[in-house]
């Protein structure tokens, strides 16, 4: 027996973007919004609260955890991390915050994407409630900033004051994070946008609650969503304006493929009664890959940081290119989880460079491997995969980057040896060979429900995210890109949010910019 309740609009998953469309929506008192979050509630939790924490999520209670099948030129053993937990990725990951480049919004247009071009999307950065400020000076690690200042030395690219000032080809810096650096807080989506609305009466969260079907009216228009609540019983959730799927790159097509709506061969095979033929649903699997160079260094760190992680570079190997295609994080703790399983030693202290490939050419798809919700569906990234071998250049080339970076002052003072993969690899083949095997994810899944133009058969939403030949639900996620921005990508799935609710709304985009309360 289920009991049926209804809104206006019902959001699947309250994370990073569903965080966003809830606060925007339910700023209209008389509309009912209803947000249905798989995890429990980050308030008053330390644990996801307290930004430094964030890698001791990886693989809890907050962790989704799926794995991926065989990857033969990659690494089989990573653990793609997905939060469990209001805010969504946003309160488990590092948040590290960059404007898309325009270079990459200039794709999604070229892709068919009207309207999601720089001049539209960019200005909606005024409307970001999160606190994104530059790493504080309090928490600039020495070591960090030698790193800085040695990748500026070693490479000749500019320091970067604040990546998000102006548009930028390549540099090195600390970067922007989303972040309270008096108190160590996450400004996450959760914190920033419902924590200041969370008593309103007409915005209801059902936490600890899992959507597994999608159910059509009877005139064929999707408008209830069926769910699992935490004590195991089963309910109805109706919206009576839209459905709206925020719940990440492998769980919208998850639930979508679930409620026959994919590539319906596969999902007949599985018994899956087919509501519409999809075959864009799951396909285009898009990350950014990434491997690792550690050193031991000769003394313990001094301890001050934002969350470990708080420098980088960006490179253009090209010096024609309008963007780079070469990215780095400096770890200033060894993040050795993939060399150890190879072998290596974890020095007691040290550090780490994560080279990474910001538009990697490697394609992959995800797919349902049972009609069973309980079932994690199958992902392959088949990473390192792309003919040119561009993606595997990409990551020899990073290595080989390090290390000049490593053997630069003042950073090569710091350094008495590099612990993996060791200096005695050094043909290409070698360095291949470990990059892509201690190779992990950089955690930005995203594109497997992407939007595009009418006569792309593979696209799932139209330009305004509403699915294709299917009434009442749009996709708001980072499953919507068409393809991946060159930098780290939540800001770009904050700006999507914003936008997507003036869409739903109805609001014109010239309104983009205007602060709250002006409207
Ligand atoms: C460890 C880690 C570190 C990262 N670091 C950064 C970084 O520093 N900077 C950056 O830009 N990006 C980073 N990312 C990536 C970034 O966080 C994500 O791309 C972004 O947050 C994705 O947002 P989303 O709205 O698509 O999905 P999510 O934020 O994942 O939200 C999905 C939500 O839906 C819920 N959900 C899923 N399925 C269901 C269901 N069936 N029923 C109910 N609820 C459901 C989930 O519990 C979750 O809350 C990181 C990611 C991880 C995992």
């Amino acid at each position: 027996m289920s009991d049926e309740s209804g809104y206006d609009y019902v959001v699947v998953g309250g994370g990073t973007a569903g965080a966003v469309l809830a606060a925007r929506l339910s700023e209209d008192p008389d509309c009912r919004v209803c947000v249905i979050e798989g995890g429990p509630s980050d308030v008053g939790d330390e644990r996801i609260l307290r930004l430094r924490n964030w890698i001791n999520l990886l693989g809890s209670e907050f962790d989704l955890g799926y794995t991926t099948v065989e990857q033969p030129r990659g690494n089989s053993h990573i653990l793609h991390s997905r939060a469990r937990v209001l805010g969504g990725c946003s309160s488990h990951n590092t948040l590290i915050s960059f404007l898309p480049l325009p270079g990459d919004l200039d794709e999604w247009v070229a892709a068919g994407c009207d309207g999601w071009g720089p001049d539209v999307l960019l200005p909606y950065r005024t409307r970001l409630q999160n606190t994104i400020v530059p790493v504080a000076e309090a928490d600039r690690n020495p070591i960090a900033e030698d790193f800085v200042t040695a990748a500026a030395d070693a490479l000749g690219v500019p320091v970067v004051d604040d990546f998000n000032a102006g548009v930028f080809t390549e540099g090195t810096g600390f970067f922007s994070v989303a972040y309270d650096p008096a108190t160590g807080h996450r400004s996450s989506a959760s914190v920033a946008y419902l924590h200041p609305v969370l008593e309103r009466s007409n915005l209801t969260l059902r936490l600890e609650t899992w959507a597994y079907r999608l159910l059509s009216g009877g005139d064929g228009r999707i408008n209830r969503v069926r769910v699992r609540n935490a004590d195991g019983t089963t309910s109805v959730i109706r919206a009576d304006r839209e459905v709206l799927l925020c719940a990440g790159a492998i769980d919208t097509p998850r639930l979508l493929m679930l409620s026959g709506i994919g590539p319906a061969d596969q999902l007949r095979a599985l018994g899956i009664e087919i509501t519409h033929d999809l075959p864009g649903v799951g396909e285009n699997l898009l990350d950014h890959p990434e491997s690792v160079i550690v050193w031991e260094t000769g003394r313990a760190l001094p301890p001050n940081s934002a969350m470990d992680s708080d420098a980088g570079l960006f490179l253009r190997r090209d010096p024609g290119a309008e963007r780079p295609d070469l990215m780095f994080h400096f770890y200033q703790v060894p993040f050795t989880v993939n060399t150890e399983r190879l072998g290596y030693p974890t020095p007691e202290h040290g550090v780490c460079m994560t080279p990474n490939v910001p538009r990697a050419r490697s394609v992959g798809r995800m797919w349902l491997r049972s009609s069973d919700p309980e079932q994690k569906p199958a992902l392959d990234f088949r990473y390192f995969t792309d003919p040119e071998g561009h993606d595997e250049r990409t990551i020899v080339d990073g290595l080989r980057i390090a290390r000049r970076v490593a053997a630069t002052a003042p950073l090569n003072a710091w350094l008495v040896r590099e612990v993996a993969p060791g200096p005695e690899l050094q043909s290409d083949e070698e360095l291949s060979a470990y990059g892509r095997r201690a190779a992990h994810t950089v955690y930005h899944p995203a594109g497997t429900c992407r939007m595009g133009a009418a006569t792309d058969p593979m696209a799932v939403l139209d330009p305004e995210l509403r699915l294709r030949g299917v009434e009442g639900v749009r996709v708001v996620d980072a499953s919507v890109f068409p393809t991946m921005p060159t930098v780290n990508p939540m800001v770009t799935v904050l700006l999507v949010a914003e936008r997507a609710a003036d869409l739903i709304t109805g609001r014109t985009t010239t309104d983009a910019g205007r602060p709250e309360g002006a409207r």
